[in-house]
């Protein structure tokens, strides 16, 4: 009697079709609302049972459970993969960024970029907005007052050279040393951006100044007896080592934000603060036409742009990286040099080039340098490689 009314069933219903259809249905549903987690396998579990006697049900279900571990799993794999998990609170090896840029109200440039992709990548950078404007196109809006600016930057150099006084003792409340208690204040990096004022530029460089030398930073640790040892090949890899040019215990990234394509952007004066500025900061990111305001020389080709490399690595500057040159003979590609000395105070300089993409980016440089300090810090390393992974992820499709 079972056996005939199975028949009949299976041959009108073509229950089998419909099971695959609610099965699908389900995981669809489950799937539409985020909720592959653990516990769906066991709620699909239940669901099923009352199918269990047909052992091709059982089978069935089993391989979709199997699937959508498999599934599951190799989401993870892939989010793994693209992005680096880390939890925005997890501050253990105690690193402290700076980032003073714009704020605009409307689209991306700035901190607006800066620090998303920081956090993005796993960093907790301190934030502070020299401006909040309308646009990077509409400069309307209000400049940080010098004595609001004043009052952030003593305030964090306190917090710092407070909590280095105080490391043995745990009883402090500051709030640069909420994250941990073991943070190492030595781990401190500055990016800076657009700044409209002279005063602007020159507040933020003397208290990075001020902090450097209350903190007795040392420049750099190149050891040439070392270097000297090392055959030809190897040396050569050494200079290229970011660690061996700039103490990364320590630095400052400055973006010398005045303009492009002829148009400035900032105060005339503030050419003459960053002109000072090259004194002390680690690694400078001009544009082609910083390059030529910084330097005073018109850039026409490739020894133009050296010379200028030379001539800001003289003033003290440890990196230049010319982010974006454009030559009339080459349309078609832009081209990016980064420069240094090396321990005979030898110039180095490597050229990447770049396909350019007709249109014009906003925010492309303040991308640029917040991945750069993001792939220091964590990468650290060959310079070369640095810059190609910076590279990599900036590189857009025509
Ligand atoms: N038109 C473009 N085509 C392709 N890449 C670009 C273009 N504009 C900018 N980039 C990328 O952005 C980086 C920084 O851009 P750049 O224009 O030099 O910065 P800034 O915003 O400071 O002027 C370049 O090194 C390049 O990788
Ligand atoms: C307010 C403001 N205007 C203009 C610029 C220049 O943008 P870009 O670097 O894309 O030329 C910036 C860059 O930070 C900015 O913050």
């Amino acid at each position: 009697m079972r056996k005939r009314y199975k028949k009949k069933f299976k041959k009108s219903f073509r229950f089998g079709d419909l099971i695959f259809l609610y099965l699908f249905f389900i995981f669809s549903l489950f799937f539409y609302l985020n909720l592959y987690y653990f516990t769906l396998p066991i709620i699909l579990l239940f669901i099923f049972i009352p199918f269990y006697f047909y052992y091709y049900f059982i089978f069935i279900t089993i391989l979709f459970l199997l699937l959508f571990y498999f599934y599951y799993y190799f989401i993870i794999f892939l989010h793994d993969m693209t992005y680096i998990h880390v939890n925005p609170m997890d501050n253990k090896n105690g690193e402290i960024i700076v980032s003073i840029q714009s704020q605009v109200f409307d689209g991306f440039c700035g901190n607006n970029v800066g620090t998303f992709v920081l956090r993005r990548r796993g960093h907790i950078p301190k934030i502070l907005n020299t401006v909040q404007y309308y646009s990077k196109y509409k400069h309307i809006g209000a400049e940080i007052s010098n004595d609001t600016l004043k009052n952030i930057i003593n305030e964090f150099c306190k917090d710092i050279l407070f909590a280095d006084n105080s490391s043995n003792t745990n009883n402090h409340t500051t709030t640069v040393i909420t994250a941990t208690s073991t943070t190492n204040t030595n781990q401190i990096s500055f990016l800076t951006g657009y700044m409209k004022t002279y005063d602007c530029v020159d507040i933020v460089m003397n208290a990075i100044v001020e902090l450097k030398k209350k903190k007795k930073i040392e420049n750099i640790i190149t050891n040439n007896e070392n270097i000297e040892k090392i055959q030809n090949k190897e040396k050569e890899q050494v200079e290229l080592l970011i660690e061996n040019i700039i103490n990364l215990n320590y630095f400052w990234i400055c973006d010398p934000v005045m303009g492009d394509n002829g148009r400035v952007y900032v105060d005339s004066d503030v050419v003459k603060a960053y002109t000072k500025a090259t004194t002390y900061a680690d690694i400078i990111t001009p544009n082609q036409f910083e390059l030529e305001l910084l330097s005073n020389t018109k850039i026409n080709n490739e020894k133009d742009v050296i010379k200028s490399i030379d001539q800001l690595l003289n003033n003290g500057s440890k990196i230049i990286i010319v982010t974006s040159v454009r030559y009339s003979f080459d349309a078609s590609n832009l081209y990016l040099y980064v420069g240094f000395y090396n321990n005979n105070k030898k110039l180095i300089c490597f050229k990447f080039k770049i396909p350019r993409c007709d249109i014009d980016i906003c925010g492309t440089g303040d991308l640029f340098t917040s991945l750069l300090l993001s792939f220091i810090l964590k990468q650290k390393g060959n310079i070369l490689k640095i810059i190609s992974k910076v590279l990599n992820i900036m590189q857009v499709s025509n």
